[in-house]
């Protein structure tokens, strides 16, 4: 059975410009989470979220993220932010891949979307609190799913995605499908 390997952490700790890295350097799928859940809902995450609730939105999250886990070919992905809230996405993750944890705190994180255009909610004053808030309550379960945690905070994203590798590489579990 193939085995994948997920990122999780912060919104903005790097997941998807990694995890890109990380299938690159590995020659493995990549897929972003968040992406495939706009594929099946038709709009965008920040719409359905408006009109259905957030709750809704971890129902389709959760149903998504099962899908990718048992996609045949061996994948890297790239977890929405908050997929950790659910303890059955915890549990999914943790029995269909690998995990890692890209740890970066909340300062460093406003620092990098400064000047961001995509995450609209991340920018100005409120990031910081935001992000610092998000961390009091994900944190914990971040650590909780994850096989490995990271430190990202000196490392940039390919030094983080080589680590990723090597560290994949010593648990005898490169090429992923092979497990
Ligand atoms: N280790 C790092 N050092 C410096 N900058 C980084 C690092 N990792 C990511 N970045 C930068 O931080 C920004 C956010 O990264 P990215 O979009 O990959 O985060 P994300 O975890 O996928 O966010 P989201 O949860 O919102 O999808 C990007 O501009 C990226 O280049
Ligand atoms: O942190 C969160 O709760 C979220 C993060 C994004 O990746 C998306 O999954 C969505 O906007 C929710
Ligand atoms: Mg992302």
């Amino acid at each position: 059975m193939a085995t994948h390997l997920a990122l999780v952490g912060l919104p903005g700790s790097g997941k998807s410009t990694i995890g890109r890295q990380v299938a690159r350097q590995g020659g493995w799928t990549f897929v972003d989470a968040d992406h495939a859940i706009e594929e099946q809902l038709g709009c965008t995450i920040r719409d359905y979220f408006a009109q259905h609730g957030e709750a809704a939105f971890r129902d389709v999250e959760a149903q998504v993220l099962a899908g990718l886990l048992q996609a045949p070919r061996p994948t890297v992905i790239a977890t929405g932010g908050g997929a950790v809230l659910r303890a059955e996405n915890r549990a999914a993750l943790r029995a269909g891949s690998t995990v890692f944890y890209l740890q970066a705190a909340p300062e460093d994180i406003a620092r990098r979307l400064r000047g961001d255009t995509v995450r609209p909610l991340m920018q100005g004053v409120d990031a910081l609190p935001r992000l610092q808030e998000l961390l009091k309550v994900r944190g914990p379960l971040y650590r909780e799913v994850a096989h490995y945690v990271l430190d990202t905070q000196r490392h940039n994203p390919n030094q983080v995605a080589r680590k990723i590798c090597m560290q994949m590489d010593v648990a005898g579990l490169t090429g992923l499908g092979s497990i």
